[in-house]
């Protein structure tokens, strides 16, 4: 379990629970171009960035466990905003493996000077939350079941601002299924045959 925080802290959140059912395997888990898997490297990006601790949400060695299975990511969050009463998280999900540090210190930045959840537009992840009174009563009554339990829907409860994309490309591309998997080109060394030996 997480220590708490104390003070005006942002922490890294890697999202990393959910079933991985379009990929039939475990997406955290799946080799990275660059380094390890999938986790380990959404670990060590978030540990590049002035950030208090970073911590994984999801039942895997080390994360913090939802307190409610199966409320898919506003479950997780809820879960991490408790374990570890931080002020702040920049969030990002396990399965977004292009990307890059300068993205998420921009929107770590534009976040501390906006005050309130701050995005790309058109994706919703990486996301830089406030675990504000407001904020955790909404992932409450969403895990509870009485609120539209969505990154969309608490996002726009909140009054979120998007950030232009400047640079656009794949850096935000979500790797869902093996054909999304196989489509990014690995080096030779994690090809498409190991992926297929590994099944
Ligand atoms: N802690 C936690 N994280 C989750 C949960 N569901 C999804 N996530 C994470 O949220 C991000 C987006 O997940 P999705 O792709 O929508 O769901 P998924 O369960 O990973 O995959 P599918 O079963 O194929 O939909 C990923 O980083 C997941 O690891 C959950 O119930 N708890």
């Amino acid at each position: 379990m997480a220590r708490a925080v104390v003070g005006q802290a942002t922490i890294g959140v890697v999202l990393a629970g959910g079933r991985s059912r379009r990929m039939g395997r475990d997406k955290a888990l799946l080799a990275h171009p660059e380094c390890g898997s999938f986790l380990e490297h959404a670990e060590a990006l978030l540990r590049t960035l002035p950030l208090a601790q970073v911590v994984t949400s999801g039942a895997r060695p080390g994360g913090i466990e939802d307190l409610v299975p199966e409320r898919g990511p506003l479950g997780g969050l809820y879960s991490v905003a408790l374990a570890t009463g931080a002020d702040a998280a920049l969030v990002i999900p396990v399965d977004m493996p292009l990307l890059r540090r300068a993205h998420l210190a921009e929107l770590l930045l534009e976040g501390q000077r906006r005050g309130c959840p701050c995005y790309f537009e058109n994706c919703f992840f990486p996301l830089w939350l406030p675990l504000n009174q407001p904020c955790l009563d909404y992932l409450c009554r969403a895990v509870a079941g009485s609120a539209h339990n969505s990154v969309g829907a608490l996002l726009r409860h909140l009054g979120a601002k998007s950030i232009s994309l400047t640079n656009d490309g794949k850096w935000h591309r979500n790797i869902n299924t093996p054909a999304d998997y196989l489509g990014l080109g690995m080096p030779d060394k994690i090809s498409e045959n190991r992926f297929l030996r590994d099944h």
